[in-house]
């Protein structure tokens, strides 16, 4: 007797419903999202989503929605629109943040391919927008994942990043019959080759050992009332430049901590970045640096506020060398880094072949 060509079904009746050949393990990358393109409609169906998100912006509907759809939609898009156009990758037509999340996830998979073999299938999704987590954790499902990690590519936990992907990576194994097992990596701003991988960034950046008069770590803002509430991203972000300036071996008061990106009227995490720079420039401290260690990728908020307003805003007060250090990207240290992160949170589903 000839064995059928799924040996999953060898023994199935003849009307048995499609089983896929093999039993797999998913890892699904997520990160925040992006507009598909930089027109109105396309930046207001992006910011609509986003800023529609109670992890993001906790305010009851009855009062948010009407300001959001009848105020922040007008207007937004447009400017938004405008800022990523400075930005966008004409040849790919899509953002910065799409282009480096598809290098990331090439590297990873033959990353994984080397460690894992074919067992292991790995693919991105995006909080807001496209490809969605709904429509990434269906095809692996498909696909035959049984098992799937999912894994926020945010260096910091935040409600308002890690939090909200994972509800929607819950949400859409909700809508699985045949639900995989399920595994949420956890955050990794302390671990010592994301510090490494940071300090290496810096360091590439002043190749003739001359320094900046101060390295400025630059972290995505959220209102201060989050972490009066609990949310721990402000204390991971602080641990992060201490553990970096530990590793660069340079003096407390050459390496700060500050917030950027302020959206509304609420008070956020202070020191605000583009504040900080220009009282920087007036102090004297004409050479800086800026890293934004809480971005996985660069994107909208590094590439247009920090090279863009931050900058000016230190050279309008009087700085004069102003060098932006990029995200890891698609480092191989920081693809050594991410795959060690994913390694770690398969034992007991897989071991290296
Ligand atoms: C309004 C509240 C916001 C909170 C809180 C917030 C937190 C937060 N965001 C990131 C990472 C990214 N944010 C990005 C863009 C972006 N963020 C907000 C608002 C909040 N973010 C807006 C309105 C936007 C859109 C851009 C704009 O209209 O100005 C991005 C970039 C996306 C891209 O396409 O390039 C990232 C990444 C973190 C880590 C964070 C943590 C507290
Ligand atoms: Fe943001
Ligand atoms: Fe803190």
């Amino acid at each position: 007797m000839t064995m059928p060509a799924n040996s999953r079904l060898a023994h199935a009746p003849a009307d048995h419903p499609k089983v896929p050949p093999q039993a797999k393990i998913g890892v699904l990358v997520a990160n925040l999202g992006t507009p598909d393109g930089t027109d109105y409609w396309s930046m207001r169906r992006y910011l609509g989503e986003f800023l529609s998100d109670k992890r993001v912006i906790d305010i009851p509907n009855w009062k948010w929605q009407p300001l959001l759809q009848l105020i922040i939609l007008s207007k937004r898009p447009f400017t938004s629109g405008a800022n990523y156009k400075t930005i966008w990758n004409n040849e790919a037509d899509e953002s910065p943040l799409m282009t480096i999340t598809k290098q990331q996830v090439a590297k990873l998979k033959q990353s994984m391919a080397a460690l894992f073999g074919e067992a292991v299938e790995i693919d991105f999704c995006m909080r807001y927008g496209n490809p969605s987590t709904q429509s990434v954790v269906d095809r692996m499902v498909k696909n035959g994942c049984e098992k799937i990690l999912f894994f926020p590519l945010y260096p910091h936990y935040a409600g308002a990043t890690s939090a909200t992907a994972n509800d929607a990576f819950f949400k859409a194994l909700m809508k699985q019959k045949r639900q995989p097992a399920a595994r949420v990596a956890p955050e990794y701003f302390d671990r010592p080759n994301y510090i490494e991988a940071l300090a290496q960034s810096v360091l590439k950046a002043y190749p003739d050992g001359a320094q900046p008069d101060v390295l400025v770590c630059s972290y995505h803002g959220m209102p201060k009332r989050y972490l009066m509430e609990g949310d721990p991203y402000h204390c991971q972000c602080q641990k992060t430049t201490r553990l970096l300036r530990e590793r660069l071996g340079w003096e407390k008061d050459r390496v700060h901590t500050t917030f950027q990106s302020v959206f509304g009227r609420e008070e956020w995490l202070k020191p605000y970045t583009v504040e900080h720079v220009a009282e920087l420039a007036k102090e004297g401290k004409k050479r800086i640096a800026v890293i934004s260690p809480a971005f996985s990728a660069d994107c909208i908020e590094t590439l247009e506020e920090i090279k863009g307003e931050i900058c000016e805003a230190f050279e309008h007060a009087g700085g004069e060398s102003f060098t932006y250090i990029p995200c890891l990207n698609d480092d191989d240290a920081h693809i050594a880094l991410l795959s060690e992160v994913i390694e770690e949170n398969l034992q007991g589903w897989i071991n290296r072949i």
